[in-house]
């Protein structure tokens, strides 16, 4: 914190009981948002990174130096203090592990907005790198790998991701050497209540896709597991394998059909037969029906050292492609960007026209 005080965070652990533990850092920590006039007291906010259901991303240069970061603004008109606090806190808790993002102290707020800042990832994430086909298989394995270990790490922790999917990926370059799990908007510990997802949502398991509002479900880190096996099947093919987990899916009849049938049929229904057996036996372990059956994360590193997909094998010239400097986003020109009206109206002024 830059008030000099010590900071309540210690190298992601969060002691006995996680729950508790949270709550104590979020305690500590309502005492210790930084209030600011405006946002750009700090930062030059140069572009939008992305939008999402509770907020936006900004790219922006720290006025004190150093990289620039992404900055997380939540209007503080729809985003709670709680919410807000709680997401702030895990992300810095988990901040020392390479595949998690790491969130920046202090953090902020200005009159219409809580604000934290992240390191920011030059390569946006992964959904953005699948537009039009699948990684290939040397950076999907490299995904796998990065993801296994950093779930494998927040599940040590006590806590469950909740919200895996290529969208929650950064990527930091085209080569996958380095890519993170971002997000933690609904990270909570292991136990806690999950309601009904609000809509269909394609990386959600059965078991939440069947609770029927005001039901919940206890959290638990099978759901991550289902999300990687989701994520991974998207980052090989570049879509989803269904758009719910749910009967009449044809996706997903088709894969639970597979996954239950005796015997085994010898060549799997398309589109899993395009993995390879590594691949298969990884994806029916992530993805199995029952929770209480499903692979931990850790599985991947079981099959990491085999190739995953068989079918349509790529030229090695695409490998090459993704390796490239590619489409990286930079801090911009010297001038400030002009962003949509929304941003900081309380400064009065749009971006670009002041220091
Ligand atoms: N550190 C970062 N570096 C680069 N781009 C980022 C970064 N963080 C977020 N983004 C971009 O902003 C988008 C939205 O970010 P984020 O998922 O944190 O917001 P959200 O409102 O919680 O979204 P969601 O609706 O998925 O919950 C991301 O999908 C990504 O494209």
């Amino acid at each position: 914190m830059e008030n000099g005080e010590q900071e309540p965070f210690e190298d992601g652990d969060l002691e006995e009981d996680p729950a508790l533990a949270l709550q104590r850092l979020v305690d500590l920590t309502a005492s210790r948002v930084t209030p600011v006039r405006t946002l750009r007291s700090c930062y030059r906010l140069v572009q939008e990174l992305g939008a999402g259901t509770y907020g936006r991303v900004l790219l922006a240069q720290p006025r004190r130096g150093g990289p620039p970061v992404a900055l997380k603004l939540l209007p503080r008109a729809s985003a709670s203090w709680a919410t807000f606090l709680r997401e702030f806190c895990v992300g810095r808790c988990v901040s020392s592990h390479p595949g998690l993002l790491s969130t920046l102290a202090p953090p902020l707020q200005s009159p219409r907005h809580y604000a934290f800042a992240q390191e920011f990832a030059p390569c946006g994430d992964l959904s953005g790198m699948l537009e039009n086909r699948g990684l290939p298989e040397l950076q999907l394995r490299r995904v796998g790998v990065q993801l296994a270990g950093a779930l494998d790490f927040l599940h040590s922790r006590g806590l469950v991701h909740a919200d895996v999917k290529p969208d929650n990926v950064l990527v930091f370059d085209r080569a996958c050497r380095r890519i993170a799990l971002g997000d933690f908007g609904l990270t909570r510990p292991e136990g806690c209540p999950a309601p009904a997802p609000p809509g269909p949502l394609p990386s959600a398991p059965p078991e939440l896709c069947l609770l029927q509002p005001p039901d919940t479900l206890a959290l638990r880190p099978e759901l991550d597991s289902w999300g990687l096996g989701v994520l991974l099947f998207c980052a090989a093919t570049a879509c989803f394998p269904w758009s719910v987990a749910l009967a009449p899916d044809p996706g997903f009849e088709t894969f639970a059909g597979w996954l239950t049938a005796c015997p085994q049929p010898a060549v799997p229904p398309q589109p899993w037969a395009q993995f390879s057996l590594a691949a298969q036996t990884l994806l029916r372990g992530l993805l199995a029906l029952e929770p209480e059956k499903r692979s931990r994360p850790a599985a991947v590193l079981d099959w990491a050292g085999e190739p995953w997909v068989v079918v349509g094998a790529r030229a090695e010239e695409e490998e090459e492609d993704f390796g490239g400097g590619g489409e990286e986003k930079g801090t911009g020109g010297e001038e400030e960007a002009s962003l949509d009206e929304g941003s900081e109206e309380e400064e009065g002024a749009q971006m670009g026209t002041g220091s």
